[in-house]
Order: structure tokens, then C-alpha cells, then sequence
């Protein structure tokens, strides 16, 4: 059991592949965190380098008061869950799950009824002396856990474990692992890419993109009271319907969202009002879930907007109706996706500040076109050696970029509003002082020895590990790479003067409002539909996608 704190952590693969970047959170003792987040967001390489999997390229690893950034995975006091459970395959399940206590030098009686008694709760209890091939996948995966678990580690990972297993299985085991790591009470990371997995376990989400953090917080906070435009459409079904928006501010200081061919009103007293009436002619994004909307009569006086019934599909629960209502759409998946200077200036013609903001973010994380220009810039190897600098230079271009970003976020002339930096400081506010290792910490400290040998990788991830590579055991050497990952950052990011338009402009797929109604809702395609707008449940994003009104935590 212990507290895990990432402090500026980034990973840099070959070629300049910036896959995690400055990332910084606090895990409470006994805490669930999930790491949710599209793929190749970076969240199974931040997990590996928590694990010492993987070598870290700037950035600290602490374990409690521990820095364990250079600590060899088995003195980690971490177990790792693998998306398939790696199992021996010549020893039987009891043989597997007793493994770890037996190189632990536990003798086999113990170790043997040690591992009877766990997967009785893990409830493969019947299947002991069955060879892993003769297992489905639901008990490999329980085999896997209960190897990992065996030794009680400090730290539980968990890798998309569920990803392979069908529905029901999935639930089933979702279910068993949030209640075995509660009463455990074991810290523990668990990445997904499933929505319904992170609401259902975790304590907090945090919520990656390109390698950062974008929102860190409980499921209802991310769900209710999401930082970006990102995060509102990463969550929820149907996906949140981002709508662009122009604030428009009449003689009496009322403010109404402009959409093009209708508007709708905020009320003044909304806070949101308060903050847009300095804004007037601002392009904004008006993000409303389904239940924002109700179908109303033409004549109802509420905020309205209408629009016409273009498909309607029975989903047994509830019916699904896109309504095209003359409303530019965002796409969440690229507003505010930060563009690499070289792709902007490459961009030239402005033709598509879509295509821009795409390939930039394809070329920053893949090593396309943005690594053939980086690498015009100057090789990174070079700009490291010749760097050679210590630690101060990398808490200044550090700082650097954290400034930098504060600025880039506002440049809509939002600095007053949604500085954006939502993740960043919520994920290090100590927010493991709030939840203060949880409630539940208590039944897990008892039943546990403390020792951090006890849970050096029930999985064998040792064996697999690099982390205590010599290489990178001189703080010289890691300050070295840290400034290389600054320098490296600020060819994605240029540091000053910021550009004028850092940000992709939001691209805008489809043309469709996508409401829940109730199953038994008789539309016939074509209607005119009019939709009345609670605006109190509208978030309203800059055109970075950061809220207007500030998300604290
Ligand atoms: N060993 C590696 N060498 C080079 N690039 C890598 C390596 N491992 C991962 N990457 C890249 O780093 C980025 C982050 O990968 P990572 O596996 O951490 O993402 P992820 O969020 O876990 O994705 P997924 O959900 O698909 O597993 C990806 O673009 C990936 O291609």
C-alpha cells in the first residue's frame, strides 16, 4: 500500500516520439485510479513506467516518500495485470497462482493454501489442478490476478484486462476486481479505453490525450463537470453535442449563443453570462448531453431550437433521432489538439486548418511529417549533448512550458475564463490529501506486513523489466534527458512569442443534433422537430476547448 506521485514524468520512444509529456498526478494510498483515454493516448506507457518497465525520459517516479524512479521493477513493490494474462503454461492454476510465494522462499504447503483460498474468492476455486489452455479467457485473466495479488503488492496495475473477454464476462469481472482491490485496499491503476469501466470503478479518472492529462476527477466530476470539450465528448452516450457557437451581447448585457440561423438566451444571473458578456462577437462551443433537450410544442417559450428529423433508430431502451438543425458540429476528438509549429507553418495555404490540426497530431505521435521536419530543425541527440545542462534548466524550460501553455490556452482572450489547465493542477493539488487514502484504508493496512519486497511482481514482470538499467542511473544523465524532452516539447510548442493560433480550429463532421428520446417515440423521418434547451446543463467551451467558467476541483 502506498502513494504513487508522477512528477513531470514524460517518455520520449525513437524518433522523437513524445508518447507521454510532463505529466504530473497524485494516487492516494488505497486509491482507484483509471487512466482512460483514447488509443495511443500514452496510457499503457505511463502504466509500464510506474511498473519500471519502461525507462523514464524526464520526470520522477515516487512510491511514497520513496523516488523510485531508478528502482528495479521487483523493488517496486508493483504487480502488473497484462490485456492477456500471460499464464505458464505448464503449470496447473494453484502452480501459477503459488509461484510468487515460492520464489518468495514460502514453503509449499503455505503457498499451496494460500492459493486454494484466493481463487476461492476469485472463484476458480473448481478449476485448481485444470493446465491454463482448458481455461477461457474470464478464468485465465482471474488465474492472472490471483497471481498478482498473491503477494500483496504495494501498487496493482492493471492493463486492459478485460479488453478480450465478451460482456458478460467483462461485467462479471469488472465488478470482482472493484470489490477485491477495495478490500485489498491495495493502490491501484487500472487502464481502460471503455467508458463504462472507468464510471463503474474508479475512485478518480484521469483522462489522457497525446500524453497529458487532460481532466483528472471523480466519475462524476469528469461526467458532470468535464474540463475540455475533449473530455465531454469522450464521455457519454450518445456523444455530447458540441455545437460552435458566436456569444452575442444585446444593449442590456444579455448574452445569447448565436448558432448561426437561431440562438438561445443565457439567463443573467448564469455565471456563464456574467463571463461571456465581456466577450461579445467570441466564437465559443455550446456542449449539451441528450438530456439537455426536451421535445416541446412549437409555441412553448423555452429556449428553443428547431430543426428537422432526418433518422430515427429503435435501440430497444430508448430511440436515437439526429435532428439537422442548420448547427455547425465540433468534433471532440480535435478541438484544442495542440498543432507542432512546423505543421502549422507547412500548412501554408490554410486551406484546412482541419487537415492541419490532424496531421500535426498524427505526425507528433506517429513520427510522420512532424518528425521529418523536426528533424530539419536539428537532431534531438545533438540538441541533447550540446544542451548538457542540470536540473535547473529543466525546471526552467519546465516552467516554460506550463507558462506557455497557460498563455496558449487563453488566446481567445479566455484568461479570465477556462485557463484549461484543469489537468495539470488537479492532477497535482495533492488531491491525494482529499481523499486522504480513502475511507477504506483501515482493513487492508491491518491485514498487510508492509514489507516492500512482499509484492515485487507476482506476474514476473522483473524478469521483463529494464528499469534499473545503469545507464540511467545518473541524475546527470536524467536531467540531460529531461532537457532534451523540453527541447524537444518546444519544437512542438514554440516558446515565445506563442503562435498566434496554437490551437487546431475545431473541424466540424457532422451536421446532426443526436438526442435519446423514449423507445416508444412515434417520429416519422422529415418532422419538424423543436427542441427546448436547459441551458443550465450546457457546458460552454472556448475555442480550445477549455470551459469558459474555470473547473476546479
Ligand atoms: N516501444 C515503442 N516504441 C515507439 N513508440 C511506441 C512504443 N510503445 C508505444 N509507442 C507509441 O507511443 C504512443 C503511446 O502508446 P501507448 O501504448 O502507451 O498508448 P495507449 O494509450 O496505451 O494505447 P492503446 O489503448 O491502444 O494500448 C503510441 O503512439 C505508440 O505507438
Amino acid at each position: 500500500m502506498t502513494a504513487i506521485r508522477l512528477d513531470g514524468v514524460s517518455k520520449v520512444f525513437e524518433g522523437e516520439h513524445l508518447a507521454v509529456d510532463d505529466l504530473s498526478l497524485d494516487i492516494a494510498d488505497g486509491e482507484f485510479l483509471v487512466l482512460l483515454g483514447p488509443s495511443g493516448c500514452g496510457k499503457t506507457t505511463l502504466l509500464r513506467m510506474i511498473a519500471g518497465l519502461e525507462r523514464v525520459t524526464a520526470g520522477d517516479v515516487w512510491f511514497g516518500r520513496t523516488n523510485g524512479t531508478q528502482l528495479a521493477p521487483r523493488d517496486r513493490g508493483v504487480a502488473m495485470v497484462f490485456q492477456t494474462g500471460a499464464l505458464y503454461p505448464n503449470r496447473t492454476v494453484q502452480e501459477n497462482i503459488m509461484f510468487p510465494l515460492q520464489i518468495a522462499g514460502q514453503d509449499d504447503a503455505a503457498a499451496s493454501s494460500t492459493a486454494a483460498g484466493l481463487a476461492d474468492v476469485l472463484s476458480i476455486g473448481s478449476v485448481l489442478d485444470r493446465m491454463p489452455r482448458t481455461l477461457s479467457g474470464g478464468q485465465r485473466q482471474r488465474v492472472a490476478i490471483g497471481r498478482a495479488l498473491v503477494r500483496r503488492p504495494d501498487v496493482f496495475l492493471l492493463d486492459e484486462p478485460l479488453s478480450n473477454l465478451d460482456a458478460t464476462m467483462r461485467t462479471e469481472l469488472r465488478q470482482e476486481i472493484g470489490a477485491m482491490t477495495r478490500d485489498l485496499n491495495v493502490t491501484t491503476i487500472y487502464v481502460t479505453h471503455d467508458q463504462v469501466e472507468a464510471l463503474t470503478l474508479a475512485d478518480r479518472i484521469a483522462v489522457m490525450r497525446d500524453g497529458r492529462i487532460e481532466d483528472v476527477g471523480t466519475p462524476t466530476q469528469v461526467y458532470n463537470d468535464p474540463a475540455t470539450a475533449f473530455v465531454a465528448g469522450f464521455l457519454g452516450t450518445p456523444r455530447i453535442n458540441l455545437m460552435a457557437a458566436t456569444v452575442h451581447v444585446t444593449a442590456h448585457h444579455r448574452v445569447a449563443l448565436d448558432f448561426g440561423t437561431q440562438s438561445i438566451a443565457l439567463s443573467p444571473t448564469d455565471r456563464r453570462s456574467l463571463i461571456l458578456r465581456h466577450h461579445d462577437g467570441a466564437r465559443v462551443i455550446a456542449g449539451a448531453r441528450s438530456s439537455a433537450f426536451s421535445l416541446v410544442t412549437d409555441d412553448d417559450p423555452a429556449n428553443q431550437l428547431t430543426g428537422t428529423l432526418r433518422a430515427f433508430e429503435f435501440h430497444g431502451q430508448q430511440s436515437i433521432a439526429f435532428v439537422q438543425c442548420g448547427i455547425e458540429i465540433v468534433d471532440p476528438d480535435t478541438v484544442g489538439r495542440i498543432v507542432p509549429a512546423h505543421a502549422q507553418q507547412s500548412a501554408g495555404d490554410g486551406s484546412t486548418g482541419r487537415r492541419t490540426g490532424s496531421d500535426g497530431a498524427a505526425g507528433r505521435r506517429t513520427g510522420g511529417d512532424g518528425s521529418t521536419s523536426r528533424r530539419a530543425d536539428g537532431d534531438g541527440s545533438t540538441g541533447r549533448r550540446a544542451d548538457g545542462d542540470d536540473s535547473t534548466g529543466r525546471r526552467a524550460d519546465g516552467d516554460d512550458s506550463r507558462g506557455r501553455r497557460a498563455d496558449g490556452d487563453g488566446s481567445g482572450g479566455w484568461r479570465a475564463g477556462g485557463d484549461g489547465s484543469a489537468g495539470r493542477r488537479t492532477g497535482s493539488d495533492g488531491s491525494a490529501g482529499r481523499r486522504a487514502g480513502g475511507d477504506r484504508s483501515t482493513g487492508r493496512r491491518a491485514g498487510g506486513d508492509g514489507s516492500r519486497a512482499r509484492g515485487s511482481g507476482g506476474d514476473g514482470s522483473a524478469d521483463r523489466g529494464d528499469g534499473g538499467d545503469s545507464v540511467w542511473s545518473g541524475t546527470g544523465m536524467r536531467d540531460r534527458s529531461a532537457s532534451f524532452v523540453a527541447k524537444l516539447r518546444s519544437r512542438l510548442r514554440p516558446a515565445t512569442p506563442p503562435p498566434a493560433e496554437p490551437i487546431s480550429p475545431p473541424s466540424h463532421r457532422r451536421a446532426d443534433l443526436v438526442l435519446e428520446l423514449p423507445a416508444d417515440t412515434d417520429l416519422p423521418r422529415g418532422t419538424r422537430v423543436h427542441l427546448a434547451l436547459d441551458t443550465t446543463q450546457l457546458h460552454i467551451f472556448d475555442h480550445t476547448g477549455h470551459r469558459v467558467d474555470r473547473v476546479t476541483r
